[in-house]
């Protein structure tokens, strides 16, 4: 469960003074989410969640993200939008962490996902990709290509204990996508973790889209094949083809993908697969047994990888080329 730091009652009190927020009438934490402290609020006036951000959030990175929000929901897409405070700062400090009060949004994110779900989704990201444009604010990725062989530096020693054998595998996936990596192709502000327990539904209608903390520029094809690794698999490991077709047909309705960025998807599909494998794998290796955060299995993504690794035309995907 994600909520590290508590709160006393008379300092979250304190804490909405600053707002014109209405009156705390409850609070309770959240059990989902793995990076951050969440809380929803009920107030005389309309519910909010408070996010307090924790260890693995940069600071220097706020005012990006909450920037982000407030430029895509004035665009039209709808995300959760942070209160601003009476001084007009997004951010304040509530229990020695920084902390935010953004917009509760309706919905519920899908255990199970459709073919027409994943058309809403793919929809919604070419939204997103859209409505960024003009975004001031820069912030680099720091998990894409320059920051893996650091990443994978950390778990090599023991990558042994989740698949013997790992450790030659993931040096020569990492030679691979540095040489294959693909320059020039569009860029823009990417979500960069829009996994279904990002995308909200009421009924099959996409709602919204939360959990902009991974967001930053890079390359907007990335974003859609991070996608496709998260929502186009089944739980089997295969790949859904119907998925993925409805996927790309709903991103392609609102941005029609370049050859260069078609061509491209096997190879950045690799790069996203190991990003999660990465991450999940260094997770797994040094998170504590016990602790209340359940562990996300990195082997889920070095097979999509090893997927993505025998693909012969990016139409294996189910784009109609
Ligand atoms: N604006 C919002 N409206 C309604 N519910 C929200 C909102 N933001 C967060 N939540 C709730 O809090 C949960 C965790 O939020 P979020 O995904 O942002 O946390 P996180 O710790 O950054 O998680 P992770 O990075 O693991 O996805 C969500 O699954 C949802 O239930
Ligand atoms: N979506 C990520 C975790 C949070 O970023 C994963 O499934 O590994």
């Amino acid at each position: 469960m994600a909520v590290y730091t508590d709160i006393a009652e008379d300092d979250l009190k304190w804490f909405l003074t600053e707002y014109d927020a209405g009156t705390l009438l409850s609070y309770k934490g959240i059990a989902e989410g793995v990076e951050n402290s969440n809380f929803l609020l009920h107030t005389s006036k309309d519910p909010l969640i408070l996010t307090l951000y924790e260890k693995r959030v940069e600071k220097s990175d706020l005012p990006f993200f909450l920037g982000l929000m407030q430029h895509l929901s004035a665009r039209g897409l709808s995300c959760p939008l942070p209160l601003p405070r009476r001084d007009g700062a997004l951010l304040g400090s509530l229990s020695g962490r920084p902390a935010a009060l953004i917009s509760f949004l309706e919905g519920m994110w899908l255990r199970k996902p459709e073919a027409k779900h994943c058309r809403e989704v793919g929809r919604a990201l070419a939204e997103m990709h859209v409505a960024g444009d003009g975004f001031e604010l820069k912030r680099a990725n720091a998990l894409s290509i320059d920051g893996w062989r650091g990443l994978w530096e950390k778990s090599e020693a023991r990558a042994g204990e989740v698949e013997p054998g790992l450790q030659n595998e993931i040096r020569s996936e990492l030679d691979f996508l540095s040489a294959a990596w693909p320059s020039g192709l569009p860029a823009g502000v990417i979500h960069a973790d829009l996994f279904p327990d990002n995308v909200f539904f009421l009924g099959d209608q996409l709602s919204g889209l939360i959990d902009f903390y991974f967001a930053c520029n890079d390359l907007l094809a990335y974003d859609v094949s991070i996608c496709l690794n998260a929502w186009c698999f089944e739980k089997d490991g295969a790949y859904n083809i119907t998925k993925g077709t409805a996927m790309l047909e709903g991103y392609q309705s609102v941005r029609p993908l370049s050859d260069a960025e078609i061509a491209a998807l096997p190879v950045l599909s690799r790069g996203s697969a190991l990003r999660f494998f990465l991450t999940r794998l260094y997770d797994w290796l040094t998170t504590p047994e016990g602790a209340m955060v359940t562990k996300k299995d990195p082997l889920e993504y070095l097979r999509k990888l090893r997927f993505h690794r025998q693909i012969k035309t990016p139409a294996e995907y189910g784009l109609s080329l």
